[in-house]
């Protein structure tokens, strides 16, 4: 698929299954996801008074949960679909949070912000669904203040047997049965693992990171790493 057509076709799956996303997620992974973002959210060590932009932020629960760590920081939530952030707005409204989380409509890939105005810049599954994930992290990097953080969750590859295959099995041909019985989505759901077949895996993620010149590059693989975490720091010597 050319990138294109890949941005469109991700654009409609989202749009699509956007009311089913919140308890899909927790179906589809045995509601592994909740401590993956917990761990997460545990390294970053967020301050008090942080700022941070949640790109691809969907329903925004790692946007809530940035605004709920930083206290008073300014968070943005970015996404390309209308339907994932007014679920998203539904969550920022109910908890108050209206002065803290600005949510804005826009595309990963070209970041409306100027260089360094974010301490952390997050991308949470999401980073598999865009074009050129090289392009994504760059903005992030461009985006962050020097010896902010650039912050990646995301589906990984497992790499031991027996234990790859089952997974695989489940995740090609199980899930999107899920998909298609639980949400009336078959397509979208068999996107899923398609969308992990071109994808580095936990080490070629980590050394792109570097290559972009981010520093200090942690990964974490989950669950025998069918997840991984990245996170990077910016170099403070940058103009
Ligand atoms: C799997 S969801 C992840 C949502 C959320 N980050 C989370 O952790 O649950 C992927 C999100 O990325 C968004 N997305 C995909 N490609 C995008 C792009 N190029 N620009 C902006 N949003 C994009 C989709 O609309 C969708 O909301």
């Amino acid at each position: 698929m050319d990138p294109k057509s890949k941005e469109q076709f991700v654009h409609s799956v989202f749009e699509s299954i956007a009311p089913k996303y919140d308890m899909m997620n927790d179906l589809i992974s045995f509601r592994r996801h909740k401590a993956w973002r917990k761990f997460t959210m545990q390294k970053m060590e967020m301050p008090q008074g942080a700022t941070a932009i949640d790109i691809c932020c969907g329903t925004c629960d790692w946007t809530i949960s940035m605004a709920e760590a930083s206290g008073s920081g300014e968070i943005v939530g970015l996404d390309f679909s209308a339907n994932m952030l007014d679920i998203g707005q539904h969550k920022v409204d109910n908890r108050s949070m209206n002065q803290q989380i600005k949510l804005v409509q826009g595309n990963a890939m070209a970041l409306p912000f100027e260089d360094n105005c974010f301490d952390y810049a997050t991308i949470g599954f999401a980073l598999r669904n865009v074009p050129d994930l090289v392009q994504v992290l760059k903005e992030m990097e461009r985006v962050v203040k020097p010896g902010g953080q650039v912050v990646c969750l995301e589906l990984s590859k497992p790499s031991w047997q027996p234990f790859k295959s089952i997974y695989y099995f489940y995740f090609q041909k199980v899930m999107p049965l899920i998909g298609k019985v639980i949400a009336k989505r078959y397509d979208q759901y068999k996107w899923l693992p398609e969308s992990l077949v071109n994808f580095p895996d936990i080490n070629r993620l980590a050394q792109i990171y570097r290559e972009i010149g981010l520093r200090h590059v942690q990964a974490y693989p989950f669950m025998g790493g069918i997840a991984a975490l990245h996170i990077g720091t910016k170099g403070s010597d940058r103009p």
